[in-house]
Order: structure tokens, then C-alpha cells, then sequence
């Protein structure tokens, strides 16, 4: 097919990527956009297969899609959520991606002869759609961020009460269908009125985070720390009896007391009180284990804190 001279302005000016081939897949048409893009010669590349110049393209899925619309005379779409790119080339936006490579939606149209109106070659547009990857990206990174955030507490970076709770009811229904163990670990700062009241706020919020920090890096993958509440803390653990939560607890509140705490030209000396529940099977929801975890971690405090509570019935 001949292009006329408006015809053939246009394809040079249009700000996509026009290239058409023949039946055995060979350029006949390559346009300033895509010479501009690929840093190849409309010259050079003219008669020659479209494979040999894009090696880097998908030669059999491309190949497929060719021939369909040769056989069926009908387009076809290839969007770049599907591939982002099928011929490799730079973008020009000024946007920085992942990718340096341009994102593309795809047209393939039929190109008929006019008297026989018999498919002779395809017509492949390509639109640079880099824009849309890019900020595609980067609303998929916020919106995994913003799921981080919404669950974790600001201060600490543990699970915040909601978050904590959800996952808690989880592995309650499961530790009580499988007839697994599963306890708990409520502990809550000593006199932290005290630690505000010499230290400031700061110091206080310091202490919090140096704690929820100690604590996490004696757990397992399974184990979930949470902030209950001001300055207590849940920790779930899935597969646990009593006995391995107390020896945990207690391994944990020896390694707090003896933490020191910087803080300006300061060393705070911080203490939890701790109370431990295993599931029992009268339990019939994950209340039921915060209420007596919390009935052991008060008897903690009544004996004086710095010291761990196993609830016995
Ligand atoms: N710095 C800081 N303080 C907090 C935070 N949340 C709660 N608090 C403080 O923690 C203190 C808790 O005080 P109390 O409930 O009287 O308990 P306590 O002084 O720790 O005494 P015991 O628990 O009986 O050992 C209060 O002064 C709260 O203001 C926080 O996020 N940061």
C-alpha cells in the first residue's frame, strides 16, 4: 500500500511508534519515532525481518500474534501490564522508573490490499505508556505502605492494638481447631510514671522503643509483638505451652533489666512486670487469654515487679 504524502507526514510526526511488516515478517515501514527510540536507521532496517531487529523481542509469541491478524483480518492488543515492553527501547520521559526501558501498549491493525482485500501486511503502533507504569509503581509502593503503617504502632514499629488483635483471633481459631498450643506474654513497664516523670516524655518514649526492640530480636518468625496499650505489650506465640512462654518471658525480662537505656547523658535502668497464660481448652475466644495473662502480669506487680506470673486456675 502506497501512503500519501499526509498520510505519510503524519506517521513521521505522530508521537508513537509505527512500523508495519509484511507477511514473512519483514519491515516495510519504520517511522521517526521509532528511529528516534531504537537508534536504528529506517534504511537499514526496511527488508530486513523484524526479529533480526529486535532480537530482544518475544519472536514466538510475537510471531503468533502476527499471524493471527494476517489469518483472522482483525486487530489485536497488547497491553504493558501484560508485557511491559515488546520491543526494547529507551524512554524519553523524565520520570525515573524501575525500568529504563520504554512501557508500551500495542496495536497490531491489519493492512489490506485494496483491490483483493486480502490481508497483506500488519501495522504495529506503539504507544509509550511509561507515565502510567511509573505512577502505577508508585501507587502500588504507597499502597503497601500505607497497609505497613495502618498496622503498626508509630512509636515502637510493632503491631498496633488492631492489627495485633485481628491476628490474634486468627491464631486462636487455629490453635484451638488444630489442638495446637498457643500462649501469651502481656508486660507492661514498672513505675514508667516514674521513668516520664524524671526523664521527660522522650526518655520514656525511648525506653518503649529500646524495650519493644530487645524483645523482638529474642522471637520467632511466627511470634507477634503488639502494643496493647500506653506501655504494655501482647506477645502472641503460636505453638507455644506454658512452659516455653515462661522461660521466654523470664528470658526476656532478665535481658530488660540488665539493658541500658542512653538517653542524653543519662542511663536509664527500666524494669517490666510479666504475665503468661497458656490456651486452655475452656477458652472460648482470645479474650479469655488477654484477661488472664493480665490477671498474672497484676499479681507480678502486687509481688513487688520485676518479676514473671504463669496464670494457674
Ligand atoms: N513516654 C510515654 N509514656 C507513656 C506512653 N503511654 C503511656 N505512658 C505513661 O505511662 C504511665 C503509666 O503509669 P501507670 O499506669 O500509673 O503505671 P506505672 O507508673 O508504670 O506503675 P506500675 O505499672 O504500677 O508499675 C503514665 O504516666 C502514662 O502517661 C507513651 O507512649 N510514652
Amino acid at each position: 500500500m502506497q501512503l500519501s504524502d499526509i498520510h505519510s507526514l503524519i506517521l513521521q510526526r505522530i508521537n508513537s511508534g509505527v512500523l508495519i511488516v509484511d507477511a514473512d515478517i519483514n519491515l516495510v515501514y519504520f517511522n521517526r519515532f521509532m528511529e528516534s527510540h531504537s537508534q536504528l536507521k529506517s534504511e537499514d532496517v526496511i527488508g530486513q525481518s523484524l526479529f533480526d531487529t529486535f532480537p530482544d523481542a518475544p519472536e514466538k509469541w510475537l510471531k503468533r500474534k502476527i499471524q493471527s491478524v494476517l489469518m483472522l483480518n482483525s486487530p489485536a492488543f497488547s497491553s504493558w501490564e501484560q508485557r511491559q515492553y515488546v520491543f526494547k527501547m529507551r524512554h524519553a520521559r523524565p520520570v525515573t522508573t524501575s525500568s529504563e526501558f520504554m512501557a508500551q501498549d500495542i496495536t497490531f491493525i491489519p493492512v489490506c490490499n485494496q483491490q483483493s482485500n486480502e490481508v497483506e501486511q500488519v501495522c504495529i503502533v506503539i504507544d509509550d505508556v511509561t507515565d502510567v507504569f511509573f505512577y502505577q509503581e508508585k501507587l502500588k509502593d504507597t499502597l503497601a505502605k500505607l497497609e505497613q503503617v495502618s498496622r503498626m504502632d508509630g512509636l515502637t514499629q510493632v503491631a498496633n492494638r488492631r492489627f495485633w488483635e485481628e491476628r490474634f483471633k486468627i491464631e486462636f481459631a487455629s490453635a484451638v481447631r488444630h489442638q495446637n498450643p498457643l500462649s501469651l506474654i502481656m508486660f507492661d513497664m514498672d513505675k514508667f510514671k516514674q521513668v516520664n516523670d524524671i526523664y521527660g516524655h522522650q526518655g520514656g518514649d525511648l525506653v518503649l522503643v529500646e524495650a519493644t526492640r530487645l524483645v523482638q530480636s529474642m522471637l520467632r518468625k511466627e511470634d507477634l509483638l503488639g502494643r496493647y496499650g500506653g506501655e504494655e505489650f501482647g506477645l502472641i506465640l503460636p505453638n507455644t505451652g506454658g512452659k516455653g512462654a515462661l522461660e521466654l518471658a523470664e528470658r526476656i525480662r532478665k535481658a530488660f533489666q540488665v539493658h541500658p537505656i542512653k538517653f542524653k547523658e543519662h542511663v536509664i535502668h527500666a524494669t517490666m512486670s510479666v504475665g503468661v497464660c497458656e490456651l486452655d481448652n475452656n477458652f472460648k475466644k482470645y479474650e479469655d487469654l488477654v484477661t488472664r495473662a493480665d490477671l498474672a502480669l497484676y499479681q507480678s506487680k502486687r509481688d513487688g515487679r520485676n518479676r514473671t506470673t504463669l496464670y494457674r486456675k
